[in-house]
């Protein structure tokens, strides 16, 4: 026995220290929580642990991210935390798997080995998938977060506690697409345009987000008439009825005819809709032979660093040509299918969004600001504090010796705040776990889902990609018929997945005879065991913008006659009472607020992933690098 381990026994105590000894650990994620938890988990005496990360080490991690050190940058996380953590105590059995935890491999079965599971993850989407698995597995899971000086801890165990998506998260504040596309007013809208701009040219084909002049916007319905004889006048037959990237590939993505495209003639077919101008500036044309000659703008900026200085109009012009030109050559080396992804620390991609953002806030009147200060708006960056991290990861193990001893019923949600609260004045501050929420549609009992919309007009693209996938966060969507039939399989390779895409995604629901009042049950063929019914309400209006409406509260489903169907008002009657009431008893709780940060243009997913900041269309943090169509 090491001195260090004998410590541990000697403070743990024989029986917990055995059972810590005796734990098999999955841990998932090796970033700044992750590596901390590595640590601490190697010294507390766990001996079988396996950990799971996709990433590579980058330059940035290394001032929090302590088991790496220059020379592994571009190495795997989990492979050298593996190393590192085996470097202070060789004895231990480590597992590291690079790796996505939504691969085949991480299948219930593996889930099952495990007798305890510690989230350190940064996104909603692996945390609720963690989740799902360690509820069909049955494991409980440690989750945790961290947002600057914000962190928070719970436990997660099936039946005991609520889970990971037992409330609601609020959802990401999204920009109206007029907005984006004909009258920007803040920065953030350039940014959140100029990110859409490069996934719309050189992300998955979808012709149906462009970020061109947009001659549906609702304050041109006036005179709709005349803004489409307009944008008639202003572009050519061919020009109208192309999408900004059929444009793009019929010019050979050439990097000074989309300059000219975006910022001379969209501007001038804007200028053109005369009514989106009546009360706002309007925009001016980028004319580059003023700004070839027009001098520095900006005071010389000599004492900040490089990042943080403002570039000149012309300085946008020229890091726009230069990278369009690289990501042109990028995009056209793609296999067919492959496309690329943003990345905030891909140094090609943010100078592109960085340089077209500021180009279209010069357009707009807007004022420019910094590549640092669009990096950390374009990539939700709330700085990650290392201590912040550390107390995390020590509250993650607090609480597991809490689970192995048997004693769920003593853990406790904790949070950090950044200031001292409550009658304790504390910043840790712990507070009961609430118990499973009924109604929840992953952990309760009756686990459905009510959504109103239009089957007539809703489509099942619109289903699977957008309410099944994004909202509920299912993976592989499959979605059963009362009759048995399977209306969204998961497909099984690219020729079904080419069908399900080409013939059964445009089709409504209403083909497939959903009307008001259908039930059909739904899977995800990737999380086991998950299952949940799906009730479809008639709505009275279709907007396309908002195409259906989540009725998260099932007590519609309570009311009914078993058959998941509820009767209508009384029922929308009873779930707004129930869930005023359940809002109202929240406010009254006394236990700390979750924590939530200040900051006013970053987003959704921030490390705790239960609060989220304010803006935005700008998060779309994606495990994958690139990724196949
Ligand atoms: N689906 C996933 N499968 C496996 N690992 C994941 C998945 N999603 C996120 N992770 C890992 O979770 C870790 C989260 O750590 P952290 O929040 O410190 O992020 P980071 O990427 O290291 O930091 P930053 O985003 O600030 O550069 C990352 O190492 C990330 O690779
Ligand atoms: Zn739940």
């Amino acid at each position: 026995m090491t001195d260090r381990t004998g410590a541990a026994q000697r403070v743990l105590g024989g029986d917990l220290y055995t059972r810590i000894k005796q734990c098999k650990l999955l841990v998932v994620g090796a970033g700044g929580i992750g590596c901390e938890l590595l640590k601490n988990v190697a010294l507390a005496g766990f001996q079988d642990i396996h950990v799971i990360d996709l990433d590579t080490i980058e330059l940035t991690n290394l001032n929090r991210q302590f088991l790496f050190q220059q020379q592994h940058v571009g190495q795997s996380k989990a492979k050298v935390a593996r190393e590192s953590v085996l470097r202070f105590n060789p004895s231990l059995s480590i597992t590291a798997h690079h790796a996505n935890i939504f691969e085949d491999k991480f299948s219930l079965g593996f889930f099952e080995q495990f007798d305890l599971v510690m989230n350190a993850l940064d996104n909603l989407k692996a945390r609720n998938h963690v989740n799902r698995m360690c509820l069909a597995a049955n494991k409980p899971l440690i989750e945790s977060g961290s947002a600057g000086y914000l962190g928070q801890v719970t436990v997660i165990s099936k039946g005991k506690t609520e889970c990971y998506e037992c409330q609601p998260k609020p959802p990401p504040k999204q920009y109206p697409a007029c907005t984006i596309r004909n009258t920007p007013s803040t920065i953030v809208h350039c940014i959140v345009w100029a990110k859409f701009l490069f996934s719309h040219l050189y992300g998955e084909a979808d012709h149906e987000n462009d970020v061109a002049p947009n001659p549906d916007d609702p304050e041109l319905s006036a005179d709709a008439k005349d803004s489409n004889t307009a944008m008639d006048e202003k572009q050519d037959g061919e020009e109208k009825r192309m999408n900004t990237r059929q444009w793009a590939e019929s010019n050979d993505y050439d990097p000074q005819k989309l300059l000219e495209k975006l910022f001379v003639r969209d501007v001038i077919v804007l200028l053109s809709l005369a009514s989106l101008w009546k009360k706002r500036a309007k925009p001016r044309v980028l004319d580059l032979s003023q700004i070839n000659t027009a001098q520095d703008t900006h005071a010389k900026q000599e004492d900040v660093l490089p990042d943080q200085k403002l570039w000149t109009v012309q300085d946008c012009v020229d890091r726009f040509l230069h990278s369009a030109g690289e990501l042109k050559k990028r995009f056209q080396a793609c296999a067919p299918g492959d496309y690329l992804t943003w990345d905030k620390d891909d140094d090609v991609a943010m100078d592109f969004v960085c340089a077209a953002a500021n180009l279209r806030a010069y357009v707009f009147g807007i004022p420019l600001k910094s590549r640092f200060d669009i990096k950390s708006m374009a990539g939700n960056i709330i700085p990650a504090i290392a201590t912040t991290n550390a107390v995390v990861a020590g509250l993650i193990l607090t609480e597991a010796m809490k689970v192995l001893r048997g004693d769920i019923d003593s853990c406790k949600a904790v949070y950090l705040s950044r200031t001292a609260m409550g009658a304790g004045r504390r910043v840790v501050n712990p507070v009961p776990i609430s118990a499973p929420n009924p109604k929840c549609y992953v952990c309760g009992e009756r686990a459905q889902v009510t959504v109103r919309l239009d089957p007539s007009r809703v489509t099942v693209e619109t289903l699977a990609e957008q309410l099944l996938k994004k909202d509920l966060s299912l993976v592989a969507p499959v979605v059963v018929l009362a009759s048995g039939a399977e209306m969204i399989a998961a497909p099984e390779d690219e020729e079904e997945e080419h069908i399900l895409k080409t013939k059964v995604y445009p089709r409504t629901l209403a083909s497939f005879g959903i009307r008001d009042g259908t039930a059909c049950s739904v899977m995800d063929d990737m999380q086991a065991n998950f299952k949940l019914s799906l009730v479809f309400r008639q709505a009275d209006e279709h907007d396309p913008d908002t195409p259906y409406e989540i009725v998260a509260d099932t007590s519609t489903a309570a009311n009914n006659d078993g058959n998941g169907v509820g009767d209508g008002d009384e029922g929308d009657e009873a779930e707004r009472g129930a869930s005023s009431a359940a809002a109202e008893k929240r406010k009254h709780s006394p236990s700390p607020p979750p924590p939530t940060t200040t900051t006013t243009t970053t987003t959704q997913d921030v490390g705790d992933g239960t609060t989220t900041t304010t803006s935005d269309a700008l998060a779309d943090k994606t495990p994958a690098k690139k990724s196949k169509a």
